[in-house]
């Protein structure tokens, strides 16, 4: 059982000027981690206010109206002790990991230097040893990693280091905004795997921030659909793609890029090798009659589909379907 994160009946009301406001978010209530570690997708477009919805649940933004509590005590009124667990325990990767680093220091300063804030470590062997372990977790090699500044690595190992930072705290709940929005597309699923394993396997609770529908559905347990700072529609994966309530989440899946019967293919040249346009793992399709079928990546624990109707998928596809082509 972790803690509970929970934002309660929330606005918040930005002041743009004297007599002018913007509402980001009304009437928000969402609640991660307690009886079972989860996995939240919110999933909304630009301006839908995820940003806010962030800074809210990490007690940067004091809601207007409403309540964040944590572990049961209001965020806002927590003591210096309070707000020291908080810190530690809710930690935030953000879209570009590159914005995070300090350009001058090496990747091991990034990863110190919180160890040492939290007091969590006697020696800097011992933090040497933790984090080792923890680049090893997130699938890094500490001798690849270590002594490097920022931009010796790679997006996708800097996105790394960043879990890997968070971890170091032991963290309750990690909120993921836009994690692999920066990331080569052939990543994207890896470092989706590893979130996907600290809920698995260190019974972490995560709020995964998106605009993306397909990753949401890949990984969440619930899907929160976000609209104009509205929440509009909460619900298990399946029953968000399959019986949406709400036209707006309609209309969010069918942006994902789907076939498009009339579109004319060249039969004759060489069809396309489904990898080329899906290097993001295995693919399900939605709808398995020919040429009306949506691929979105696996959920863990789904059976793939066959290579053959994968195929048939992206022949039949317009290009928007090649929405991650191999670089
Ligand atoms: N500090 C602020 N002052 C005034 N308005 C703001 C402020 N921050 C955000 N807004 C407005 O609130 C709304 C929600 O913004 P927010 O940044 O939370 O959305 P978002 O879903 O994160 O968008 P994006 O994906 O583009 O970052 C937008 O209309 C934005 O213009």
């Amino acid at each position: 059982m972790s803690k509970l994160l929970e934002v309660t009946d929330a606005d918040v009301v930005y002041q743009l000027g004297l007599n002018k406001t913007k509402t980001a978010l009304r009437d928000v209530s969402l609640a991660v981690g307690g009886e079972r570690p989860s996995i939240t997708a919110v999933v909304g477009e630009s301006g839908s206010g995820k940003s806010t919805l962030i800074r809210l649940l990490l007690g940067l933004q004091p809601p207007s109206r409403g309540s964040v509590r944590y572990d049961g005590a209001e965020v806002a009124r927590l003591g210096s002790a309070g707000q020291r667990t908080f810190r530690r325990e809710v930690q935030a990767i953000f879209q570009d990991p590159f914005s995070v680093y300090n350009p001058f220091y090496r990747v091991d300063h990034a990863l110190m230097t919180p160890l040492r804030a939290f007091g969590l470590i006697k020696s800097r062997e011992e933090g040497y040893g933790r984090i080792e372990t923890t680049l090893q977790r997130v699938g890094l090699k500490p001798s690849e990693t270590l002594g490097k500044y920022p931009h010796q690595l790679s997006g996708g190992q800097r996105q790394r280091v960043m879990i890997a930072r968070a971890l170091l705290l032991d963290p309750q709940i990690i909120l993921a905004d836009e994690p692999v929005s920066m990331v080569d597309a052939s990543l994207r699923s890896t470092i989706l795997e590893i979130l996907f394993s600290l809920n698995r396997d260190l019974g972490i609770s995560l709020i995964y921030v998106t605009h993306d529908l397909a990753t949401a559905y890949q990984v969440a347990d619930t899907i929160v659909v976000l609209h104009g700072g509205h929440i509009l529609e909460v619900g298990d994966p399946d029953a968000v793609i399959h019986n949406p309530q709400h036209p707006y989440t309609q209309a969010l899946i069918d942006a994902v890029p789907s076939p498009d019967p009339d579109r004319d293919w060249n039969l004759e040249a060489e069809p396309p090798s489904p990898s080329a346009f899906l290097p993001t793992g295995p693919v399900g399709l939605y709808h398995t009659e020919p040429l009306r079928a949506v691929a979105l990546p696996l959920r863990p624990g789904e059976t793939p589909t066959t290579a053959a109707a994968v195929q048939m998928a992206v022949m039949a596809a317009r290009p928007p379907f090649q929405l991650h082509p191999k670089q």
